[in-house]
């Protein structure tokens, strides 16, 4: 297959992803969305990825991709000052100076295509999952996104809004925060007593750049948390893929998929 993204990156941050190659929401199942990744450092020109692999249709709107990665950097780096000035992190050691915009880092666009689903197969589509970066930013005009609040059994549906991007927190804001902030558990679902249609989202996914050390920052508001092991970013990162791309979920493994314990309802 051409493009593959387990073949040509590492971090799979360039390339396609078929139906069915990840672990799947409903028992025993596989995956039912194919995704196309787009790296920002190849998009960017950044650490010599500017000639990255590509079809001719990334290519025909690169100008376009270079302006989406720069609008959202922008509102990367106001939410992180938002955020760095609630935790009071001293200048310097901070949640900025791992997301330098114009710094080589595994961010990805994602384009996300969920395949229609007859009504008596319903189930979800995207397994329960956090995302594994620090902010993700949704765009997408069909509903189907749910979240699981924290203490809560029930799925919420998060409805989109014209005009409006979904901004998730990722696990690397709960790893940089010892848990202080969390990550937000998600899945796509059809809506109630309805089949699941083709559906249709991207994504913008930030992440820390390479070899940030995935430990709580230093501020007054962090717990301080005894660690045998501190993972950088780009362990992280493979860590969580290898876990994703598991035929089931092991016992202990639920953590690394959805960022906390057991919290799945049954
Ligand atoms: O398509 C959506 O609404 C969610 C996508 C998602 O969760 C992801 O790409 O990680
Ligand atoms: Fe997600």
């Amino acid at each position: 297959m051409a493009y593959d993204v387990d073949k040509l990156s590492e971090l799979k941050l360039n390339g396609y992803k078929p139906v069915g190659r990840n672990f799947g929401g409903l028992a025993g199942q596989k995956d039912g969305f194919e995704t196309y990744a787009i790296p920002k450092d190849g998009i960017m020109d950044l650490d010599g990825q500017g000639s990255f692999v590509r079809p001719p249709v990334v290519d025909k709107y690169m100008n376009t991709l270079k302006s989406f990665v720069r609008f959202v950097n922008t509102a990367t780096t106001a939410i992180m000052e938002r955020i760095s000035v609630s935790l009071e992190l001293p200048e310097g050691v901070g949640l900025l100076d791992y997301h330098r915009p114009n710094v080589p880092s595994p961010d990805i666009i994602r384009l996300l295509k969920y395949h229609a689903q007859d009504i008596r197969e319903r189930g979800a589509l995207h397994t329960p999952h956090t995302d594994l970066g620090s902010l993700t930013f949704l765009f997408t005009r069909q509903p189907g996104l749910q979240i699981l609040a924290p203490n809560s059994n029930e799925w919420t549906w998060v409805e989109p809004m014209e005009d409006c991007v979904i901004v998730n927190l990722g696990d690397m804001m709960a790893l940089l925060t010892n848990d202080y902030l969390r990550s937000c558990l998600h899945r796509v679902a059809p809506l109630p007593g309805q089949a699941m249609p083709t559906r249709y989202s991207f994504a913008y996914l930030v992440r820390a750049e390479n070899r940030t050390p995935m430990t709580g920052l230093n501020s007054p508001l962090i717990p301080v948390k005894e660690q045998e092991e501190v993972l950088t970013s780009d362990d992280w990162i493979k860590k969580k893929f290898g876990v994703l791309r598991l035929d089931s979920r092991k016992e202990g493994q639920d953590w690394v998929l959805t960022g906390q314990d057991k919290v799945l309802p049954v």
